[in-house]
């Protein structure tokens, strides 16, 4: 399969900025670029590797449990199998990716592979409103490849003419389309098709299989399934797709969305019962923050910029938050929210793998298993969250403008009484030499007064600061602030103190700003884009290790299970305020006060 040709030609469209005119390459000055075209090279290298390493004869589907070891010894060191220092090695000798492929008789492999894509639930929500626009995007973008198909799998009756329809419904140009959109659309849904079946049915999925090869024509198979069902069914479908319908000669995968368990029990039974069908290699566990613009970009702020790398620790950093804040409620989703509430749904998940990325120490090289290994040491170096370093809350009803927004208890798939949080406050502790004592506080909540996802970054005073008594009493409003604005709006913006212009020595509080919109013309890509393209190519970076799942959910699964056994009252806060107030007095325990999610100047 040839992917990494058409990865590198969207990677290059997605990089492009609008005002380049102002950029003066320098020896130094595009870190950003080099760690890109590392990345990019190594997407290459790696998936070239893999496809060059399966010859037909050493294919071995994915069939029964015993096989797994024969799966590992065949499909997963073709993945993992090149080591590090071989393909840092193939990255020395610096040649574009295209002259490698054609010198290389790659361009042969993408006529001789193909990729089918089964989304498994296709009927459902997620599928509609992010996978199937992903998948559009992915082929306007020119980044899947030559052959590829790409099925629907769920109960619900359908032809594909149906699905079709109702996938159309929901794609959509990009706002910098160009002018070929519907006839590029006509043509991504001509390689849209249905098939009706159950998730526990291997006859069904066998069927599936039959059409797929109908499709791949004799070309190497490369599957990739997405389970967009509930977490109750993932068990049967993995085990009916991987016997049933797995590749016989190229790599099958499986994308497994959230929730992943409710608990450490359940998300290591979860894991054993996948793994009884799959290899570690096989699942890619989705969370889809990880694909997000702005938290790819962490590490690139971070470890090339050397403005910020030495600033990285206690000695400099006061608190980090991690804020995330959505302007509505549950909406329909209440009966999945309520078995999990606002802590697992959002803070063991979403902000946690942002803490992960934002405090690990510098990974060996940019590999997928080298910076997971750092996340999973620093998750691993974290203390259990304590029941006294939680807030909980829940929304209430509130009336506004003649409006009446409802109470969670009022959504009719939650059940009466419910103590389920929809909003949570923690702060969590790092015991390493680098983070000893500094504070990560995390606030998730839904029906707040704001929409939005943001990681704060509040430095220490300047010691000694000449200009302290300009300050006034309040000196904390005079420390540095780093903010990454993950979304809406997305933006990196540096609080620092400024001069007042004038004959006076009047000092206040200014950003240097980088706002997105402004300095970049390029629409943002879905993170769903980024971590299906990903899961493509193989490349495992974005995606939740089993060892890294076991330590996050070591963190949450001890209070957790107190708030449930204590019956903890969540405090109640009106729809659309600021949430409760006791996130601000656990806050205060810890010195800090938080950023105000949106509300800078310069935005
Ligand atoms: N929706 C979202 O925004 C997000 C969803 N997720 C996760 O993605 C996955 C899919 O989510 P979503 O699309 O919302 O889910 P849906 O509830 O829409 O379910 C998807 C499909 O699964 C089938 N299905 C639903 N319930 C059952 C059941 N009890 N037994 C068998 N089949 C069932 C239905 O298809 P049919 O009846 O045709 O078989 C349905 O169309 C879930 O794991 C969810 O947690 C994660 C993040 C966000
Ligand atoms: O995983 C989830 O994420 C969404 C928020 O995602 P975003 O990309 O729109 O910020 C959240 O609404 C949902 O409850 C949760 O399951």
């Amino acid at each position: 399969m040839a992917t990494s040709l058409y990865s590198t030609h969207c990677r290059s469209l997605a990089t492009s900025s609008s005002s380049s005119a102002s950029f003066q390459p320098s020896p130094f000055s595009s870190n950003l670029a080099y760690l890109q075209r590392v990345t990019f090279s190594h997407r290459f290298l790696a998936s070239k590797v893999s496809l060059k390493s399966q010859p037909p004869s050493y294919q071995i589907p994915v069939h029964t449990q015993q096989q797994e070891g024969a799966v590992a010894a065949s499909v997963t060191p073709v993945e993992n199998g090149t080591s590090h220092k071989q393909l840092n090695a193939e990255l020395l000798s610096v040649k574009s990716p295209k002259e490698s492929l054609v010198e290389d008789g790659f361009e042969k492999d993408e006529n001789e592979s193909t990729v089918s894509i089964t989304v498994v639930g296709a009927s459902g929500d997620l599928a509609k409103k992010k996978i199937f626009p992903a998948l559009f995007a992915l082929y306007y973008e020119d980044c899947l490849p030559k052959h590829f198909t790409i099925y629907g799998y769920a109960r619900s009756k359908m032809t594909d003419a149906e699905l079709r329809n109702m996938v159309s419904r929901t794609l959509t140009c990009r706002i910098d389309k160009r002018e070929n959109c519907n006839e590029k659309m006509e043509q991504f849904l001509k390689r849209c098709f249905y098939h009706s079946g159950q998730y526990d049915s291997q006859e069904n999925f066998a069927v599936l299989d039959k059409k797929l090869k109908e499709h791949e024509g004799g070309r190497t198979s490369n599957r990739l399934f997405y389970l967009s069902i509930p977490p109750n069914i993932f068990i049967d479908a993995v085990k009916c797709a991987s016997l049933s319908a797995s590749s016989g000669n190229g790599w099958t995968r499986v994308i497994v969305e959230k929730p992943f368990g409710r608990d450490s029990e359940s998300s290591a039974a979860l894991t054993k019962s996948l793994k009884q069908y799959l290899t570690e290699d096989q699942i890619f566990r989705i969370d889809h923050y990880l694909g997000k613009e702005l938290v790819e970009n962490l590490s690139v702020l971070r470890f090339s910029n050397l403005i910020f790398e030495p600033l990285w620790s206690r000695q400099y950093i006061r608190n980090v938050q991690l804020i995330f804040s959505e302007d509505f409620g549950t909406e329909g989703r209440g009966g999945y929210f309520d078995h999990y509430g606002i802590i697992r749904d959002i803070m063991q998940n979403h902000l946690l793998q942002i803490l992960a990325l934002f405090a690990m120490e510098t990974p060996v090289s940019l590999d997928a298993e080298d910076i997971r290994n750092e996340k999973v040491k620093v998750l691993r170096s974290m203390r259990p969250l304590q029941l006294e370093d939680v807030v909980i809350g829940q929304y209430k009803s509130h009336t506004r403008g003649g409006v009446t927004y409802p109470a969670y208890v009022d959504d009719k798939t939650v059940p009466v009484g419910s103590l389920t949080p929809t909003f949570a406050a923690a702060a969590l502790f790092i015991d390493n030499a680098r983070w000893d004592g500094v504070p990560f506080l995390m606030k998730a909540g839904k029906a707040l007064h704001s929409k939005g996802a943001e990681i704060r970054v509040q430095f220490r005073h300047v010691p000694g600061n000449l200009y302290n008594r300009n300050f006034g009493a309040d000196l904390d409003r005079a420390t540095n602030e780093l903010v990454i604005r993950v979304q809406p709006d997305e933006a990196i913006y540096l609080k620092i103190n400024n001069k007042v212009p004038g004959l006076g020595m009047k000092l206040d509080r200014s950003n240097l700003n980088l706002h997105y919109a402004a300095r970049y013309s390029k629409e943002i890509p879905d993170a769903y884009e980024r971590l299906l393209l990903d899961a493509i190519e193989g490349e495992r970076r974005l995606f939740i290790r089993s060892d890294e799942l076991d330590a996050a959910w070591s963190l949450f699964t001890p209070v957790l299970k107190e708030l449930e056994e204590k019956k903890i009252i969540p405090e109640y806060y009106p729809y659309g305020s600021r949430g409760p107030v006791g996130a601000h007095y656990l806050a205060a325990r810890y010195n800090v006060r938080w950023g105000d999610l949106g509300s800078d100047i310069d935005r």
